[in-house]
């Protein structure tokens, strides 16, 4: 669905790859998680996945088509494809929760219809549909800005989905989250990707989640990448070797 080859990412005026020389690639149906220490390249890979970072060298595939080359106006149908949930939201506080899910449908729309904000009975359909989907119907017109973190991550979710993508991206979308309100979206996340057949590719700080969640975990190290493979094989020596710390050893009973 997705191939990476020979990625790799050099920042301008720094001295070291953030990624170097990454091949992998990932399967619809696929739950992933990356883990790697602060730095380790995860923001990086994952933006470079949807094009929001251009590569140095390398190339990504989608469905066997190079994307690296593509024009602004071909990026954005590739971008259509995925949705992408952040850290900080990145909502418009002031907007309500439905008005912040009808932006999620602006890839699919001339531009001119974004800037007077019409949008067709079809487009409010889809979008309740989703907000229903993430368990804040009954909070449509809500201001944005007097939601809790969980709930305006729902609203994150809602408006990746509303642009029905294959595959949905998290930049570390629980990093801002108590660990329990964490454990309720990577639920509702789970959930999602299983009845809309996603494939799903997210970073994670907390092992835990990903232990628990994941169908494959992928771990970086120094924008290299260490790990590839199933949770259970994510073990002791692993964790050591991504983070360069002992684990609470309760992680792997
Ligand atoms: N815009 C940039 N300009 C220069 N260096 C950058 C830029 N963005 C990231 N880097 C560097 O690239 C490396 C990888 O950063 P990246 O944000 O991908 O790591 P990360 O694993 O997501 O970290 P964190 O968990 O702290 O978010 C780091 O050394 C970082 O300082």
């Amino acid at each position: 669905m997705i191939e990476l080859k020979h990625l790799s990412v050099r920042y301008p005026r720094t001295v070291q790859d953030a990624l170097s020389d990454v091949s992998v690639s990932f399967q619809k149906g696929e739950f992933v998680c990356i883990l790697g220490k602060s730095g380790a390249g995860k923001s990086t890979f994952i933006r470079c996945l949807n094009r929001l970072q251009k590569p140095t060298s390398g190339e990504v595939f989608l469905d066997g088509l190079p994307i690296m080359d593509k024009n602004e106006f071909e990026i954005r149908q590739v971008r259509r494809e995925m949705g992408m949930i952040f850290q900080h939201f990145n909502l418009i506080p002031r907007m309500s929760v439905l008005q912040n899910v009808l932006t999620g449908t602006f890839g699919y729309r001339h531009s001119l219809r974004n800037l007077v904000g019409l949008f067709t009975a079809k487009e409010l359909e889809s979008a309740k549909q989703v907000i229903d989907d993430v368990g804040l119907s009954e909070m449509l017109h809500r201001r944005v800005e007097n939601l809790s973190g969980g709930q305006k991550q729902r609203v994150g979710i809602a408006r990746a989905l509303v642009q029905q993508p294959r595959i949905l991206l998290g930049d570390e979308p629980v990093a801002s989250l108590d660990p329990g309100t964490a454990n309720h979206i990577f639920t509702l996340l789970k959930d999602l990707h299983d009845r809309l057949g996603l494939l799903t590719v997210i970073n994670v700080h907390d092992i835990n989640l990903a232990k628990r969640y994941a169908s494959r975990i992928i771990a970086l190290k120094e924008g290299h990448l260490i790990f590839d493979g199933i949770p259970e094989n994510f073990t002791e020596n692993e964790f050591h070797e991504t983070y360069e710390s002992k684990p609470k050893s309760v992680l792997f009973h």
